[in-house]
């Protein structure tokens, strides 16, 4: 069965919310940044609705959008670098994603996730250095189960979009179109085109 859509995944700071756009725009794809999605749908910035709503409600919020996005057709999907990979969210995610794994080294992230001290709900802005330490532990496991794992700690987002189209033309994936009007996303995909000014008939297509 072909895939519909290809989700990057992996720890805060990896570069998946750059890479991801990106990439995005190069295939003239729909964007899905699950955390700007949320953002949207709560009308509040990820860090206020951990904080007011808490964690069950906040991992809740996360799976609805992930039962939402898996079902996209030609989107690139960002994930939330937050809670670690589940089994669960795995199995939705690859069913009809090609998922990508992007990490650094510790030193990068810590340099990156300080740059927006308070961006982000559960980091401890007391010890970044601990906290993206154990962080990187818990995305070890899913090294082996992922279609392809990409080290950003030397690499700039454009050159993360590019080895990503690279191996999807290298391994001739074949995705599912979407078809026509009326497909989850449209609107996302509407909207940010006309952001952009561009119009969405250019750019690099699948087969
Ligand atoms: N390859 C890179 N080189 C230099 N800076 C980068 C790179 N990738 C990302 N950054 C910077 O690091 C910060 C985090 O990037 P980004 O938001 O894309 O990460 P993310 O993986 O989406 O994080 P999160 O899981 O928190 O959403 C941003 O300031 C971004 O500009
Ligand atoms: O600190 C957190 O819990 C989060 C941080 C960011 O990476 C987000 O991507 C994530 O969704 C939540
Ligand atoms: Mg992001």
């Amino acid at each position: 069965m072909k895939k519909r859509n290809i989700v990057l995944i992996g720890p805060m700071g990896t570069g998946k919310s750059r890479a991801a756009r990106i990439l995005a725009d190069g295939l003239d794809w729909q964007l899905a940044d699950t955390d700007r999605m949320m953002e949207k749908d709560t009308g509040m910035r990820i860090a206020e609705y951990y904080q007011s709503a808490g964690p069950d409600a906040f991992t809740a919020k996360e799976k609805e959008i992930i039962n939402r996005v898996r079902f996209y057709h030609e989107a690139v999907i960002a994930m939330g670098g937050n809670y670690p990979m589940t089994e669960e969210k795995f199995h939705l995610l690859s069913e009809h994603g090609v998922v990508i794994l992007l990490y650094a080294k510790p030193f990068r992230l810590a340099e990156r996730v300080r740059r927006r001290i308070g961006k982000r709900p559960t980091m401890d802005y007391s010890d970044v250095d601990g906290y993206v330490r154990q962080m990187l532990r818990k995305w070890t496991k899913w090294r082996d189960r992922v279609d392809l794992v990409i080290n950003t700690t030397n690499c700039h987002p454009e050159q993360t979009a590019l080895m990503i189209a690279r191996y999807i033309d290298k391994h001739n994936i074949g995705f599912a179109a979407r078809r026509g009007p009326g497909y989850p996303g449209r609107e996302e995909h509407t909207e940010k085109r006309e952001r952009n000014g561009r119009p969405s008939s250019h750019g690099r297509r699948s087969q």
